[in-house]
């Protein structure tokens, strides 16, 4: 019967054996495609314009645009005239670089033509390298497609390359660069090798199940010795079905990796929501009682008059966003109605918007005036808001909070008079600017908290994609545990493999690379 059991498993287990090699990413191999050009600097008049091109004319192209010279020196910026190779009309005098491949950025043959950045000369360069046979004007994010298709850059690379490019804040540019240093990756094909180890284990046991000439010792691994190897019986087959199959199957080192492996995706997950914060934006949103200085904060902290300040109580009704970079974090800021009830219904209507908004937050701005904390709107605010924020138990997804005394330039020097008991808060006045610092390096401890901090955390899962295949792992892992049939757990090995190498780029289907490729710019 055991026989029987083994000969299907192992039957059912031969499949992919070793790590799935990259597929390629429909961009043209190397040296067999098109040579490509585009202005890879900022478009518009500028003091340096970088050209470049890639593909197995580049050295050709360079040879014709500076004739009568020799190719200069690889990776050595030399100084040549460039003409247009139809008229001999010189173009400009510029500074060019030859990187014959795979010693370049997209691994195929590359030259950079460091032109000055006027608009005539640009396109005359340009055109002058389209005139060139084998030649053609690069795609959007052709030269990085290229880069990913030559071994370059892993998937995860390419994605931390295009967040770098559109960091707007120090810490999206932070985490942007180390993805694209490859943390990620790198962390990625650590977890997949434990796979691969324990996945070896499991067939090995496969295939020696049905070796009858197996010898003592050969399942010994790393001072362990397999649990149902024929020598060692430590556990008989006949207890099966009351263990766990993994718990049989594994010795015990390569169990406990996996069962690491599976803590480690657990908290990467949980952290899955900062750093795709970090990506797009923190939510904060500003609310509190009428008057109490909300869109004064607002305009303070985006510097521009984003709302409309009056002593009139009621003065905002909308939801009024802003992107601001808030300690080198990126925030989408929002100004919101002053909560208060038996108001007209305009207001009432912009008081729900700002209910409804306050539940997207991840991070609260409550603002109270410091010289009216006795007053019911203020006493009403604080029993709320402020209290059922406090009573969340602390999670991933419980919402931070920091409440705000505004106004302390009407305060008397001893603080706030008489009034309810305070949980912890900052003073602030918007109007001298008295408690920004404070207020600052408060919000940028309670974003790093919302966000994740770059400088300091482990890599962080910036991308929903990241977060499908570590979930994706995670749920094949529980398989694996579960599996009362080898070839059942080897499957899910496999499956759970998988997912790891599709997050750097391995058999990475043509549609999400397009999606990928489509964030970056022509010339990148
Ligand atoms: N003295 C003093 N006045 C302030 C301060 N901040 C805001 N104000 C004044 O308080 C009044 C209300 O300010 P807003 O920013 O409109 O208050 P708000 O909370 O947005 O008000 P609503 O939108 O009506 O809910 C205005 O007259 C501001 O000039 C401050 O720090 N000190
Ligand atoms: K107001
Ligand atoms: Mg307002």
């Amino acid at each position: 019967m055991w026989r029987g059991l083994w000969t299907l498993a192992a039957q059912a287990a031969r499949g992919p054996r070793r790590l799935c090699t990259r597929r390629s990413s429909g961009a043209p191999a190397p040296g067999s495609g098109a040579t490509i050009f585009a202005l890879s600097s900022g478009q518009g008049r500028c003091g340096i314009a970088v050209i470049r091109t890639s593909g197995p004319a580049s050295g050709h192209a360079l040879r014709i645009l500076t004739a009568p010279r020799d190719l200069p020196l690889a990776r050595h910026a030399s100084l040549r005239l460039l003409s247009d190779p139809r008229s001999g009309e010189p173009l400009d005098r510029a500074l060019v670089l030859w990187f014959p491949g795979p010693q370049s950025f997209t691994g195929e043959d590359c030259v950079e033509f460091h032109v000055h950045g006027g608009p005539a000369v640009v396109s005359g360069v340009l055109q002058a390298l389209g005139s060139v046979p084998g030649l053609r004007p690069a795609e959007a994010g052709e030269f990085t497609r290229r880069a990913f298709a030559n071994g370059k850059l892993n998937l995860t690379e390419v994605e931390g390359l295009a967040d770098l490019i559109h960091a707007e804040t120090e810490a999206q540019r932070r985490q942007a660069l180390r993805q694209l240093d490859g943390e990620l990756g790198h962390l990625c094909r650590g977890w997949a090798e434990t796979l691969t180890k324990a996945l070896a284990h499991v067939e090995a046991y496969i295939d020696f199940g049905e070796d009858d000439n197996l010898e003592e010792g050969v399942l010994e691994q790393g001072g362990s010795t397999w649990w149902w190897g024929r020598k060692t019986p430590h556990i008989s087959p006949q207890r099966l079905p009351s263990l766990s199959l993994s718990a049989c199957l594994l010795s015990p080192t390569a169990d406990i990796k996996v069962r690491a492996l599976e803590v480690a995706l657990g908290a990467h997950l949980r952290d899955a929501r900062r750093g795709q914060r970090l990506r797009s934006g923190a939510h904060v949103v500003v609310t509190g009682p009428p008057n109490a200085g909300k869109s004064s904060l607002v305009n303070l902290l985006s510097r521009k008059p984003v709302s409309i300040v009056s002593p009139e109580p009621g003065t905002t009704r909308d939801v009024l966003e802003t992107p601001v970079d808030l300690a080198g974090f990126p925030v989408l800021l929002s100004d919101t109605a002053g909560l208060r009830e038996g108001v007209g219904p305009v207001e009432q209507e912009g008081v729900r918007r700002a209910r409804e908004r306050l539940e997207q937050a991840d991070l609260i701005l409550a603002m109270l005036d410091a010289s009216d904390l006795a007053s019911p709107s203020s006493c009403n605010f604080l029993a709320t808001v402020v209290a059922s924020v406090g009573a969340q138990s602390p999670s991933d997804s419980s919402q931070r909070l920091l409440l705000v005394l505004n106004k302390s330039d009407l305060l008397s020097p001893e603080g706030p008079g008489p009034g309810p008991d305070l949980p912890p808060h900052l003073l602030l006045s918007c109007l001298t600017g008295e408690g920004l610092d404070g207020l600052l390096e408060a919000l940028r401890k309670e974003l790093a908290a919302v966000c994740g901090d770059p400088s300091t955390d482990p890599p962080l899962l910036t991308r929903a994609r990241h977060q499908h295949h570590l979930q994706g792992c995670l749920d094949a892992l529980g398989h694996y545990k579960q599996s009362k049939d080898l070839a059942l757990a080897a499957e899910a090995l496999r499956v759970a493999r998988g997912h790891l190498t599709r997050l750097t780029g391995g058999g990475g289907t043509e549609e999400i690379l397009d999606i990928i490729f489509r964030d970056f710019c022509v010339g990148k």
